[in-house]
């Protein structure tokens, strides 16, 4: 694999991508790394330790096509109109790819190695070419029960999501910060005077969230001070899209044989930055201690840690502020529900940018180019 083509680096997953490709020394595994761009054709690109080379153009099929593998952060919009062309025209490289457009594509394997290395083995030696991310919730809660599903304990999974700002983008993680202002900014006077009623605090508060001037054109309501239980595209069947994937993907990557196991649940947006959490209710085909379940999950992998369930360990370790930029994913509340010994509850957090959206990327490019 010599020539590797960049698309939607200069992008927020692209750039925690590039800055975790930095960081493990990456492009020193790539013989040549090329970048491109849809608006900025001719400007220079990155200097990764092989000089700044001009931006290619990403839409150009002879440039893209040169390629030996391609690593796209750009959106589905972009996968949906260049993918097919390139792959109808012959290109047989290695398409690695954010967006959750070829997902399904029987072809594709959806990559998390830490949970399905075995899968994508498979699949290369296969000669499968596709390797698609994972959506972020699904992959942060794989990696999180990933041990409880490879032990074969998990009958079903309802998850309830809170969901960050990031995963709608960087607008909207801008937005949300605005929001923030606005509403500090209204009630500041009164704030600084310890006697000043809390009701009119929070009725001002309230007047300006539902005022023409509160900025919501990207969420289309306010976040800040509120929530949005709903999140991607609207099903016939009731479900978000983004609670659709549940399923549909968590079965993919498990690669499960037969029936496939349920996942299900409600999916928020809360008014956090950049980590989803996730409250689980999961029901185990078997009853099993308390012991034996933290110990199958905090064997899974190198990032999972299991959080015991005690107040303060909790509120300090297991929340959005403490995992922030960090590859750790916490799980705790483990115990068992009043709803009988097989079910199981759970809370985990993880950073979407980063197990949900970078690095399963970054991880798949390093394995094809060791290979
Ligand atoms: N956000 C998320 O949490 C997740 C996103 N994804 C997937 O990744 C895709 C990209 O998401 P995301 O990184 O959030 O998208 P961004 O909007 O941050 O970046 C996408 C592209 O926008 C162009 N762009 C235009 N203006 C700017 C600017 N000022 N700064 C940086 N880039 C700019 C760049 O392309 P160019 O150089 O060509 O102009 C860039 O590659 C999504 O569509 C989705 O498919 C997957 C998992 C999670
Ligand atoms: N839908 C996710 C982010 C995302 O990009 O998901 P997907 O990769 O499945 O489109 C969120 O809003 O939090």
């Amino acid at each position: 694999m010599k020539r590797v083509g960049f698309v939607g680096w200069r992008g927020m997953v692209g750039s925690v991508l590039m800055d975790r490709m930095r960081a493990e020394g990456d492009f020193a595994h790539i013989p040549e790394a090329v970048f491109f761009t849809t608006s900025q054709v001719g400007e220079a690109g990155p200097d990764v330790g092989q000089g700044a080379r001009p931006l290619q153009d990403a839409t150009s099929l002879d440039a893209l096509r040169d390629m030996d593998l391609i690593l796209t952060c750009q959106g589905g919009d972009y996968t949906k109109s260049v993918y097919p062309v390139l792959r109808a025209s012959g290109w047989d490289g290695y398409w690695i790819d954010a967006a959750s457009a070829l997902r399904m594509d029987p072809n594709a394997t959806v990559i998390l190695d830490p949970v399905n290395r075995a899968l994508i083995d498979r699949a290369l030696e296969q000669g499968k070419r596709d390797f698609i991310g994972g959506n972020c919730t699904v992959s942060l809660m794989l990696m999180a029960l990933g041990g409880l599903f490879r032990a074969g304990l998990v009958e079903w999974v309802s998850a309830m999501t809170y969901q960050a700002a990031s995963g709608a983008g960087a607008k909207n993680m801008r937005e949300l910060l605005a929001q923030m202002g606005v509403l500090h900014e209204v009630v500041m006077p009164l704030l600084q005077d310890p006697g000043a009623a809390i009701l009119e605090i929070d009725r001002r508060v309230t007047e300006v969230m539902h005022g023409n001037g509160f900025p919501v054109e990207n969420f289309g309501v306010p976040l800040a001070g509120s929530l949005i239980p709903w999140i991607d595209t609207q099903l016939p069947n009731g479900q978000s899209r983004e609670e659709w994937k549940g399923m549909a993907e968590t079965n993919k990557i498990l690669g499960s044989e037969g029936d496939a196991i349920p996942v299900d649940g409600l999916c928020v947006r809360v008014g956090a930055m950049r980590c989803h959490s996730q409250a689980l209710t999961i029901k185990l085909t078997r009853d099993c201690s308390i012991a034996a379940i933290e110990e199958t999950i905090a064997a899974a992998n190198d990032w999972v840690r299991v959080i015991p369930n005690d107040r303060e360990r909790t509120i300090q370790s297991l929340s959005p502020a403490a995992v922030t930029g960090t590859l750790l994913i916490p799980v705790g509340r483990l115990r068992k529900m009043n709803l009988g010994e097989r079910y199981l509850s759970a809370f985990t957090v993880g950073d979407q940018l980063l197990w949900g959206a970078a690095e399963p990327l970054r991880r798949m490019l390093r394995i094809l180019s060791e290979r």
